[in-house]
């Protein structure tokens, strides 16, 4: 049995929306969705350190290759650690480096992921002993990705991503661009123009014929970088929206056809290949240690 370093460093995966459907708007405005969530190996890495003050710390290593810097307070990081103080039995504070990899508003879900792992590596350093669905609930306050990547395995979910149904969908590889485009949910949910009533599917053929996603229309019609991204990638392989945009994925067997797809796009910083996951790393990690 390994004991638990003094520093703990987690993963904090990406993921794909496999298809979207959005099934009804609630009367508060949020839309029901129906989607499948996969994981992908594109991943932040966080850091963990306890230490003897009260303060929870956050701080970016790799500040200087992300275009947006995110102010401590405003992090999704330190709206996890802060949400779980109510619960902490350790009279530690906590210093949290991350390292970003997965690009912001990109619809790959990264600052929903680092809040989850966050929330799971907390919950063990600080023995707040909140059950994984007492996570998911805080999880939920933070962003309707995050129970998903608390829960960690691939899902089928409905309602605005909370009621999840683990599924395992074949994991392919795939080809992510991300387009030229910072594109924020709620420009999107809000747009006239959304379909919004699409009819519900039974899970079976979600995972049979899956969907497609009922946000492209509008993210294509507003941003004609992800339209012709979209159309790019569609010449080898059918292509997809992930959650609002802006990324675009399509899927192929092996790694040699992903990368040989990959290759052939003009400008090499905007793709990338990626495995599909059915189970979050983060998970794994932390089945390894002893608290
Ligand atoms: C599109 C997805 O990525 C699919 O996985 C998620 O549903 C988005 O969830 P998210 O990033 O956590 O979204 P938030 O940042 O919480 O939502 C931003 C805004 O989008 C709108 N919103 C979001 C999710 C949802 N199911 N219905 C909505 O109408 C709401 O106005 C909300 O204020
Ligand atoms: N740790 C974090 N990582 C990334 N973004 C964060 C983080 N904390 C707060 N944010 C804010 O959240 C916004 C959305 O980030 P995120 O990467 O989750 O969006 P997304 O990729 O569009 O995901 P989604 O699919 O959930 O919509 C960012 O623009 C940023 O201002």
């Amino acid at each position: 049995m390994k004991q638990t370093p003094t520093t703990l460093s987690v993963p904090a995966p990406a993921k794909l929306n496999l298809f979207l459907h959005i099934t009804n708007q609630r009367s508060d405005g949020y839309h029901e969705l129906q989607t499948i969530f996969q994981f992908i190996d594109l991943s932040d890495t966080l850091e963990f350190t306890l230490t003897d003050t009260d303060e929870i710390r956050v701080t970016q290593q790799n500040a200087h290759s992300t275009s947006e810097i995110i102010e401590e307070k405003d992090n999704l990081i330190y709206k996890a650690a802060t949400a779980l103080l109510p619960y902490r039995q350790a009279p530690q504070g906590i210093r949290i480096k991350y390292e970003k990899r997965i690009p912001s508003g990109a619809g790959l879900g990264g600052g929903s992921s680092d809040a989850a792992t966050t929330l799971l590596v907390l919950n063990e350093l600080w023995q707040c002993q909140q059950s994984l669905e007492q996570l998911r609930a805080i999880g939920l306050k933070l962003g309707a990705d995050v129970p998903v990547f608390v829960n960690g395995t691939a899902a089928f979910a409905e309602g605005v991503g909370e009621h999840l149904t683990p599924v395992s969908p074949n994991t392919p590889w795939y080809v992510v661009i991300k387009p030229n485009a910072h594109i924020s949910t709620a420009e999107i949910f809000s747009h006239p123009d959304l379909t919004r009533n699409t009819p519900t599917l039974k899970i079976s053929a979600a995972l049979e014929h899956g969907g497609h996603n009922d946000c492209e229309n509008v993210v294509r019609a507003l941003y004609s970088e992800v339209d012709q991204a979209l159309k790019w990638l569609a010449k080898f392989s059918p292509s997809k929206l992930t959650g609002t945009g802006a990324c675009v994925f399509a899927e192929f067997p092996t790694e040699s056809e992903a990368l040989a797809v990959a290759q052939q796009y003009a400008d090499s910083t905007a793709i990338f290949v990626a495995k599909g996951m059915n189970d979050n790393p983060a998970h794994r990690v932390l089945q390894e240690l002893t608290f």
